[in-house]
């Protein structure tokens, strides 16, 4: 099946800046996928490139089949896109503005309000439909432009730093809502962030996104695999004594295609992995005749991904450390 959003070699420059670089990316229907990077990345430019809102200087945009820079209105109508700063009418009711854009959308008068209603219901605002936009918070505008962008009923939507300045229990309840509009209405979703955490949580894959470059795409694992080689995976085994045969050990697991590698401290056992075999390891050095205390495991996530793309693409450490700080910390 075409994928949903195909860029091929996309690129635009402002003036001698090269604000996205020759970015091509497929997402398929039905996915969440993460466009992450820090602020001036080029998300929003490759965002605005896929809406036909920007001319791209060379490469190729297309959208739900539809060529964006040929196609503009035609996508407009399929995608519903959420930018960073949304904008409401603060004297109308939530409502009214809902009502307001499904008009704007040439939606059919009647029950044109029922239609709203139900809308504001399923993004979870139902006790403040009547309620004036200006006594709305931050989260709850987001919940309305989310409304906004489901009225149209799109294909896709496009989300442009959806959790802006929302609190962590307000970024937690919209990551939710998309998540379970995802299944039950099979919607594709393309959010940007330059939240690692938020990002983790609900996409299916990610791209990670660095000065116009899209550097990487995939879920954690085969990113930290494409990062880190096959060692991904760590499992941390204690035995109540050091082995009687560390060697003979050793020998033992290395045999296996899913171990790296094996390191014995004392009666610390440290194996490297490609998958993830902590139960299996387990029952064999049972059977061995082992004795084991405790097992742990870590996987590497997205903080250590997105440092270790830090680290190959800034060539000055304190540039690094500043980027890395919007990053984490703030967003201008
Ligand atoms: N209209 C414009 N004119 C000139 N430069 C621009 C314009 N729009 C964006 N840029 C520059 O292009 C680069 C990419 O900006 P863009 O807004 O796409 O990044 P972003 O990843 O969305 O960042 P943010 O999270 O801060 O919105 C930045 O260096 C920005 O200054």
């Amino acid at each position: 099946m075409e994928p949903i959003i195909d860029l091929r070699d996309l690129s635009k420059c402002y003036g001698s800046h090269t604000a996205v670089d020759k970015l091509s990316l497929q997402i398929s229907r039905g996915e969440i996928f993460g466009l992450l990077g820090p602020n001036g990345a080029g998300k929003t430019t490759s965002i605005l490139m896929m809406l036909g809102l920007t001319e791209p200087d060379s490469g190729t945009a297309r959208v739900c089949g539809l060529d964006a820079t040929r196609d503009a209105i035609a996508i407009k109508r399929k995608v519903g896109y959420m930018p960073d700063n949304l904008g409401f009418y603060p004297q109308l009711t939530g409502l009214e503005n809902l009502v307001y854009i499904a008009r704007l959308n040439g939606q059919p008068e009647k029950g044109i309000k029922h239609h709203a209603n139900a809308i504001l219901e399923l993004v979870g605002l139902k006790e403040d439909t009547a309620k004036l936009v200006s006594k709305y918070s931050r989260g709850m505008k987001q919940r309305l432009g989310l409304a906004e962008v489901l009225i149209k009923k799109p294909e896709l939507i496009i989300l442009d730093e959806p959790t802006l300045g929302i609190d962590p229990t307000g970024v937690k309840e919209f990551l939710e809502l998309i998540s379970s509009l995802q299944k039950e209405q099979g919607l594709t979703v393309l959010l940007s962030s330059h939240h690692l955490h938020h990002v983790q949580q609900v996409c299916h894959r990610v791209g990670i996104f660095v000065k116009g470059k899209l550097l990487a795409t995939g879920n954690l694992q085969t990113l930290a695999a494409e990062l880190f080689g096959d060692s991904g995976l760590h499992t941390y085994i204690q035995l109540t004594a050091p082995p009687a045969d560390a060697e003979q050990l050793k020998a033992e697991f290395t045999s296996w295609p899913e171990i790296n590698s094996l390191d014995i401290q004392a009666n610390t056992l440290s194996f490297n992995t490609s998958e993830n075999i902590t139960p299996k390891l387990i029952r064999k050095l049972i059977d061995l005749g082992e004795n084991i205390q405790a097992a742990s495991q870590k996987q590497y996530g997205l903080d250590e991904i997105y440092q270790k793309y830090f680290e190959h693409t800034t060539n000055s450490t304190l540039e690094n450390e500043n980027i890395k700080r919007r990053v984490f910390f703030g967003r201008k």
